[in-house]
Parts: C-alpha cells; sequence; structure tokens
C-alpha cells in the first residue's frame, strides 16, 4: 500500500538543495515582518514613545561609527535603511532562491521519475496489461506524474514557508504581550487542525472520485480502440450514454460532495479568522490604552495577527490542493509498487551481434504444465522434442492452447510444472533479454510502429547491413510492395503515415523477424487473416526458410501446415497426435477429421 511517504521520498534525490531552499524561502518569509515592525517603531519616534531597546543598541553603534548624534532623524533613517534592505535588496534575490529551485527541482524529478514509470512499463508482467487497459495506465501515471510536479512548489514554497512566517509572527508577539500570543496561537491552531480533519474527509471522496474517472477514461480509450467495432454495430449512442451516466457520476461527487465541502470548510473557516481578528484587535486596544504597550507595538502586533490569520486561508488552499492530489499521487505509487514480471528483461543495451548466446534451435518440453490461473490448467503434461532446423507446425481447436504454449517458449510466462530446455539449458537459467533476442515471432496483427518502412524493419536489430535488410526483404516479399509506394524504404507508415494492407504488415514481420537472424521463428496465425492470395505469398516466403532454423507454425488453416516435420494436434492442453502430415491422415484421428472438414470447405478448424 502507497502512503505519504512514497510522496515524500518522490523527492529524495533531491532533499540536500530541497532543504536549503525552503529554509531560504521560510528566511524570507520571515524577513517580511521586519516590516510592519520597523512601521511600528517608526511609529514610536514619531510619537515619540522610545523605541526597543535591540533598535536602541543598533543605533547607538552606528553613532559610534558614522559619528552622527543619536536623534529622531538618525533614528528614522536607520529604520527606513532596514525597510529598504529587506524590500528593495532582497526583490532580485529571493527569485533565484525561491521560485527558481521550487521549479528546478520537481522539474528534474519529472524527468527521472518518468523515466522509472518507463521502466516499470517494460517491465511489468504481460497479465497486468491484460487487466487494464492502456487509457487506464497512461491516465493514471500521467495524473501522478503532474501531480506530484505541481504540488512541490506549492508545498516547498508555500505551504512550509508560510508556516514559518505563523511561527515567526507568535514570537514577535509573545515578545510585545506574550498574552495576546498564547491566545493568537491557541485560536490558529485549533482553526488549522479543525481545516485539516475535515480535508480527511474530503481526501476520501477524492480518491472514490479518482477511482470513476480512471474508469471512465479507461473506457474512452477502449472506445478509441474499438471504433471500428463501435461504428459497425452503431453503439455509439449507447457507449454516449454510458459515458454520459459515468460523468454524471462523478459530477456528482464532484460538487456536492467534495466541491460543497470545501465550501463549507471556507464558510465556517472565514467567519472563525474574523471573529479572531476582532478578538485581538480589542484585546491589543485595551493593552495599549492601558498603557501595557506602545502604539507603535499596537500596529505592529495587530498587523502580524492579521497577516497570520490572513494566511490561514491561503494554507488550507494549499492544503486542499494537495488533498485533491494526494489520491492520484498515491495511485501513481500504487502502480509503481507492482512487482515486475518474471518475465521482465534486463534492460540493458546490446546489439544483436553482441550477444553472446547462439543457439542451435534444439527444443525439449519435459511435462510442461500451466495455467493461468493455477486452478485451471491450459496445459498439461506436455512433452515434446524439436529437433535443430526442424519445422514443426501447432494445430487444435481455438483456445487448445497453441498460442499459450509460445508465451511460455518467450518467457512471457512460467510453467508451473516441467520444464522448457533449450539445447539442454532451462531457459529459467538464462538471461531472459539474450535468450528473447535469439527468437522472433510474427503475429497474426503486426505492430506497426509510428516510422518509415526501415525502421520498423530494422525495430529488432537497427545495427543492422542494408544489404541484409534488403537480402530480407527479398525473402519475405516486401520488395515487391515496398518498390510502389512513394519514398520506397523511407515512406512514412504507422500513426501518420501510408496504411499497409493485412498482407504487406505480415511480409513486413516476417522480414522485421528475419533481420535479427534468430534461432528459432515462430509463426502465431501468420496467414488466418489474409486472403488466398496473399496467404499464397506469405506460404511460399515461409517455405523458403524451411530448414534454414526452426521453425514452429501456429495454423488454422492446414494447407500452411502439410510441410512440416512434425505436427503437433493439440487438444484440451494436451498432446493428442504428433506426426507428419501424411502420418497424421493415416492413423485417421483429429487431424484427419479436421483435414476432412477443410478439404471439403464446410469449417474452419
Ligand atoms: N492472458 C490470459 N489470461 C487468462 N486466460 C487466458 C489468457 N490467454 C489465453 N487464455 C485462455 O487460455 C486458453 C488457451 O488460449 P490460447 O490462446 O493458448 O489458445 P489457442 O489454441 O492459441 O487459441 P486460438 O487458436 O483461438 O488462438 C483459452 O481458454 C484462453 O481463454
Amino acid at each position: 500500500m502507497a502512503s505519504y511517504k512514497d510522496i515524500v521520498r518522490y523527492y529524495r534525490q533531491y532533499w540536500g538543495i530541497s532543504l536549503l531552499s525552503i529554509a531560504a524561502a521560510s528566511l524570507f518569509e520571515v524577513i517580511d515582518l521586519v516590516v510592519p515592525y520597523a512601521i511600528g517603531q517608526i511609529l514610536n519616534v514619531l510619537s515619540r514613545q522610545p523605541l526597543d531597546a535591540p533598535l536602541q543598541a543598533l543605533i547607538a553603534q552606528i553613532s559610534a561609527i558614522t559619528r552622527l548624534p543619536i536623534n529622531r532623524s538618525l533614528s528614522l533613517w536607520t529604520l527606513l535603511g532596514i525597510i529598504f534592505v529587506v524590500t528593495v535588496v532582497r526583490a532580485p534575490i529571493q527569485p533565484w532562491i525561491g521560485s527558481w529551485f521550487h521549479w528546478a527541482i520537481p522539474l528534474r524529478a519529472k524527468r527521472d521519475r518518468t523515466r522509472q514509470v518507463l521502466k516499470k512499463i517494460l517491465t511489468l508482467p504481460l497479465d497486468f496489461y491484460d487487466e487494464n487497459n492502456p487509457g487506464r495506465i497512461a491516465g493514471r501515471v500521467a495524473r501522478g506524474v503532474t501531480n506530484h510536479t505541481w504540488t512541490y512548489p506549492e508545498i516547498a514554497g508555500q505551504f512550509i514557508p508560510k508556516l514559518m512566517r505563523v511561527l515567526g509572527i507568535f514570537i514577535i508577539i509573545g515578545l510585545i504581550e506574550w498574552p495576546i500570543a498564547i491566545i493568537f496561537l491557541i485560536s490558529f491552531i485549533v482553526i488549522f487542525t479543525f481545516s485539516l480533519w475535515d480535508l480527511r474527509l474530503l481526501i476520501k471522496r477524492e480518491e472514490v472520485l479518482d477511482r470513476y474517472i480512471e474508469n471512465t477514461e479507461s473506457r474512452t480509450s477502449e472506445i478509441i480502440t474499438n471504433i471500428k467495432t463501435v461504428k459497425a454495430f452503431a453503439t455509439e449512442a449507447a457507449e454516449l450514454e454510458r459515458q454520459q451516466q459515468r460523468l454524471d457520476r462523478e459530477m456528482q461527487v464532484v460538487l456536492f460532495r467534495i466541491h460543497k465541502g470545501y465550501v463549507k470548510l471556507a464558510t465556517w473557516q472565514r467567519t472563525i479568522v474574523q471573529a479572531c481578528v476582532f478578538g485581538v484587535l480589542t484585546l491589543t486596544l485595551i493593552a495599549t490604552v492601558r498603557g501595557d504597550i506602545s502604539l507603535g507595538h499596537f500596529v505592529t502586533t495587530l498587523t502580524i495577527s492579521s497577516m497570520a490569520y490572513a494566511e490561514i486561508e491561503p494554507l488550507s488552499m494549499v492544503a486542499e490542493i494537495f488533498a485533491r492530489r494526494y489520491a492520484s499521487m498515491l495511485r501513481l505509487h500504487e502502480f509503481m509498487q507492482q512487482s515486475d514480471g518474471a518475465d521482465a528483461s534486463s534492460l540493458s543495451q546490446e546489439p544483436v551481434h553482441q550477444n553472446p548466446y547462439r543457439f542451435s534451435g534444439h527444443l525439449e518440453l519435459q511435462q510442461v504444465s500451466f495455467g493461468y490461473d493455477p486452478k485451471q490448467p491450459i496445459l498439461q503434461d506436455i512433452n515434446l522434442t524439436i529437433k535443430p532446423r526442424q519445422t514443426v507446425a501447432l494445430v487444435g481447436r481455438s483456445g487448445s492452447g497453441k498460442s499459450t504454449l509460445v508465451k511460455l517458449l518467450f518467457r512471457y510466462f512460467e510453467p508451473h510444472a516441467g520444464q522448457i530446455l533449450m539445447d539442454g539449458q532451462d531457459i529459467r537459467s538464462l538471461d531472459v533479454s539474450r535468450y528473447r533476442r535469439r527468437l522472433a515471432i510474427v503475429h497474426q496483427d503486426v505492430d506497426i510502429f509510428n516510422g518509415t518502412i526501415l525502421e520498423n524493419l530494422i525495430y529488432g536489430n537497427p545495427t543492422v547491413s542494408f544489404e541484409q535488410v534488403q537480402s530480407a526483404c527479398a525473402i519475405a516479399k516486401v520488395e515487391e510492395f515496398v518498390h510502389q509506394l512513394p519514398q520506397g524504404y523511407a515512406t512514412v507508415v504507422g500513426e501518420r503515415g501510408v496504411r499497409l494492407s493485412g498482407g504487406q504488415r505480415q511480409r513486413l514481420g516476417i522480414a522485421r523477424a528475419l533481420i535479427v537472424n534468430p534461432d528459432v521463428l515462430v509463426f502465431d496465425e501468420a496467414t488466418s487473416s489474409l486472403d488466398y492470395e496473399s496467404e499464397r505469398t506469405i506460404q511460399l516466403a515461409m517455405r523458403s526458410l524451411l530448414g534454414t532454423r526452426t521453425l514452429i507454425i501456429i495454423a488454422h488453416r492446414l494447407s500452411t501446415v502439410r510441410e512440416a516435420d512434425q505436427i503437433v494436434v493439440l487438444d484440451q492442453g494436451r498432446i493428442a497426435e504428433v506426426g507428419n502430415h501424411d502420418q497424421l491422415l493415416h492413423q485417421g484421428g483429429i487431424y484427419h477429421r479436421l483435414h476432412t472438414l477443410q478439404e471439403t470447405g464446410e469449417l474452419r478448424v
């Protein structure tokens, strides 16, 4: 569970400079009090009342140095000089010690923490992304980091220095007339404590609101991702209505439970503050009339106590803003506290050619069992040997566990029982990044990044030579369409560029995989969504790879897997049949049945 300590730790790298800048800002706030004090003393000089002892001593010293006589004029010039130093001389210094650091620190922290957030995003286990959509994650992270950034200057630059000012005020009033100081301090603490108490309740409501907002954002992101489905089913109105309900719910919480709470807080706060100011005025006046304090002290006490009470509102405003941001800041830390996945790679960069791992592609699955939910096994007792450079096809009904098997091979998940050996070594004992860089996969939906075709091609191996790119593109039949594009390999694709057809994306995916020269290449239903002609092109590309490395082909269309050395039929998470095409047809089992269904064109598997 995240707590306020995590919010403080967010800035731990900068604590030295942070303490210094807070101390400087506090000093400036306290120095501000010199002005009303000096004005009070000017009043004393003008009304011929005595100056305070420390001031008299100062003036006597100035007189000794300058040899000027001690009189009203010297006293007034000294007091004016003090006011000049704490206002005019201070003015150009304050922004550099205050504003500069109060922003420099959070902006640096933002850069550093955003990098850590990215690291977390890159190392979280895949199932986290199955449960949380991109909108939810992006919203949570962005709100969390932004709120930390905005909160720092308010707390370090305002809240703490202003509290220090209140302390300074208490000390000055205490020196003038301690009973008034005690009354002032008690009233201040009572008002402030009650304000914070109220804010605690409001923070809880803000937490609820934060969850509501996250849910709304998450759905909006889903609508954007699935916009084609929304349009195809003409569910725009339903989506709008659903989001409208969510927005209304948020509005109810913000307006009637949160905002109203803040207004109530401000109402009683103001009333009590004004009553206190009035009380201090009365007490100070009585003390002055009695002759207990001078006219100058009357003015000073009144001015600075009003200054202190005037700080209650800005102080609770900062506390209020902090309260509003608190929940989302905690949620960032909750996100950061998620454990890295067992599949997290090291995040250290290493060019592909420097990878010390090279495999022959000999794979062995021994008694492998796995389930996303340990109580529900998806794969059970899988025993399989794949020899180097063999082509193995995984076939079976939808949901039989084919893709899951590949996920285990890539170490996205770990088997609950059994082991997977690559060239005789348990893959769990290998460095995950280096191991994965020796594998490649072509998915049904090839991800395209915003950038040129070339950038997409060399994604896994940026140091590859252009000749190697061209030869991979020749095998994957990418050349055929690249030459027709306006700028060839430099054509921008993805978010803002030319759109590629399904077949073209597939071919690009194959070339991208070949460019890393993997020891094991997996095709995960690479041709499932293609038309016959595109499928044929991809099949030809795949055929030219047979025998060059270990190939694992997951396919629904059995025409794709005919030439495989081994066909593995999965059924309900178990291996039901193994053999080549002819052997399996001869066996007359599941494969035979699937084949017959496809041949007669009635059904896909
Ligand atoms: N991330 C996940 N979390 C929980 N269950 C999952 C997850 N991914 C897959 N499953 C479940 O595991 C089972 C096997 O899925 P898998 O994707 O391996 O099957 P498949 O044979 O590749 O199917 P298809 O041919 O339809 O792609 C299915 O019942 C599926 O619902």
